[in-house]
């Protein structure tokens, strides 16, 4: 069985770079995917991530369903609600968002969650979720009624990650935010990456092949892309 979490630990190690494509299931025609999934696969993709802030419900299981039948690469589900919770895919991000002060999006979601993962054999992977502000209003920002942390703020930016490994965390997840107009910077990941010992996710706004090798030479772990290849699938071929 494929142990998600284990090989991103094993990469981190080794110092490979991993690189995820973000499929919102409400922003995706299903009748694309043969031909999406396979610039995946012949991309320096290692991931799918699947997810969105507001999402159909269905929609998630019938894109999983789909995306599966094109691909090996694990399928990680990266949920902005218990309604995008599937078997079929391989990994669950359950995300805490420990940006803001929204008790359900800091454990009333998981609450809700465990009788339909009782249902399910997916990897559940304990995850920080931190959004820092990427200079517009985001979807997380609206669906969770919660503000960004300011990227001026480094310390608590770098105590809230400390505070998340503390409480048992195992993965870090720095959000801009979807289509943010400025990515996290490499200041930011920089700062964090000295203090955190988990793996560190980094997304939002990277739509230049320069600002993702910006984020790996900062100390991303895996860094996720979801807007710049909606908005133009020839993001593939300059990567
Ligand atoms: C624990 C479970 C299963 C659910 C709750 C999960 C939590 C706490 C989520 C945090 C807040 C949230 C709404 C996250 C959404 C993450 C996500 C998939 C973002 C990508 O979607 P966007 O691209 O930002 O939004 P758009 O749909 O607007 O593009
Ligand atoms: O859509 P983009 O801006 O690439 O952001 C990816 C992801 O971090 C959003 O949750
Ligand atoms: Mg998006």
């Amino acid at each position: 069985m494929m142990n998600v979490y284990q090989n991103i630990l094993k990469a981190k190690e080794k110092g490979e770079q991993l690189f995820a494509v973000l499929i919102d299931p409400d922003k995706f025609e299903l009748k694309n995917t043969g031909g999406f999934i396979e610039k995946v696969n012949n991309s320096i993709a290692t991931h799918i991530f699947v997810g969105g802030s507001v999402v159909d419900a269905d929609a998630t299981e019938a894109l999983v369903h789909k995306v599966k039948k094109f691909t090996n690469l694990p399928i990680v589900l990266f949920p902005g609600d218990v309604t995008q919770i599937t078997n079929s895919a391989n990994a669950l991000l359950f995300l805490s968002l420990l940006s803001g002060r929204n008790a359900d999006y800091l454990i009333g979601k998981h609450v809700e969650a465990v009788s339909k993962l009782r249902e399910t054999t997916l990897e559940v992977i304990p995850t920080g979720y931190i959004l820092i502000d990427g200079g517009v209003k985001t979807a997380v920002s609206r669906v969770t009624q919660t503000e960004a942390i300011s990227r001026e703020n480094l310390q608590t930016i770098v105590d809230t990650v400390k505070a998340g490994q503390l409480l048992g965390m195992q993965l870090m997840y720095l959000e801009a935010g979807s289509g943010a107009s400025y990515p996290i910077s490499k200041e930011i990941i920089e700062r964090v990456k000295k203090e955190a010992k988990i793996p560190l996710i980094v997304g939002g706004g990277i739509k230049t092949k320069t600002q993702l090798e910006d984020a790996f030479a900062a100390g991303a772990d895996l860094v996720v892309v979801g807007t710049a290849f909606e908005e133009d699938e020839s993001f593939f071929d300059k990567l």
